[in-house]
């Protein structure tokens, strides 16, 4: 596995007195699928948002490529290469699956104030690129389909077509599988590890027989702070993280 590509030391974020993540070092190795797993109210998604930038730490600091992030905005993030998926909820229904990622393409090269009013002739200009991207999360044949036609798995696709528009080193994925029927999970995690070539994957997800067969690593959360960590064989047989998961069902 690679070196160090995102570093988190001493993550720390309080809201009002409650610490919901204490103390987070993590360190997320190059080229690597990494999972961030953990009982209901473990903070992941507290620690999630702090390490796309979506929220400041009360302490701590975050370090993507050698350089330190900590007071970077998400946008300026996103041009290092540290890029979240848009969720489902960004997809413009009505627009087809090509303009979707056609608009992803638009913020890429014009930053974050996307302008509709484009001439026909540049935006065209663009298919040649968005269709390449479709065809790499395998939605090339819906290219022409208003995207709210979709399946849930195939709108997860769209939703990572448009992330990748954004030409990201690092892909940080918020439950990529919420939602989703049995299906619909082997068709995204074929795709996850697909779109994992060549790049790196922090994801927090629920479903833990994804997690066994994607991550090469896994950081268990248990009330703010990390539990445990390593591959999978390792954390499944960790008796404080059994114990978390058992002890979570009866609070
Ligand atoms: N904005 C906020 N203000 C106050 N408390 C918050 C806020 N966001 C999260 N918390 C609290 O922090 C704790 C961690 O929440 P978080 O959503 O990060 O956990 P989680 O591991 O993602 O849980 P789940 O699996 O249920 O989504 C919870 O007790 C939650 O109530």
């Amino acid at each position: 596995m690679g070196e160090p590509v995102l570093v988190a030391r001493g993550l720390s974020k309080e809201f009002r007195g409650f610490q919901a993540v204490s103390g987070v070092d993590l360190s997320v190795a190059r080229g690597s699928i990494h999972a961030l797993i953990g009982p209901n109210g473990a903070g992941k998604t507290t620690c999630f948002n702090l390490l796309t930038k979506f929220l400041a730490p009360s302490s701590g600091e975050i370090i993507y490529k050698g350089r330190d992030i900590t007071r970077t905005k998400p946008a300026d993030v996103a041009r290092l290469g540290l890029v979240r998926s848009f969720q489902i909820s960004a997809v413009f229904g009505r627009l087809t699956v090509l303009e979707n990622v056609r608009i992803a393409l638009q913020r890429r090269k014009r930053g974050d104030s996307f302008d509709f009013w484009r001439s026909e002739r540049v935006l065209h200009a663009l298919d040649g690129e968005a269709l390449a991207l479709l065809e790499e999360v395998g939605l090339a044949a819906y290219s022409a389909a208003p995207a709210l036609s979709l399946s849930y798995g195939r709108k997860r696709a769209l939703e990572i077509a448009t992330t990748l528009a954004l030409d990201p080193d690092m892909l940080l994925l918020d439950e990529p599988m919420a939602g989703m029927g049995r299906e619909d999970v082997e068709q995204t995690a074929s795709l996850i590890r697909h779109v994992s070539v060549g790049r790196t994957i922090l994801m927090v997800e629920h479903n833990l027989s994804v997690v066994a067969e994607l991550s090469d690593r896994i950081t268990v959360l248990a009330r703010g702070r990390i539990l445990a960590e390593g591959d999978y064989a390792t954390i499944s047989k960790d008796p404080r993280v059994v114990e978390a998961y058992l002890g979570a069902r009866h609070d």
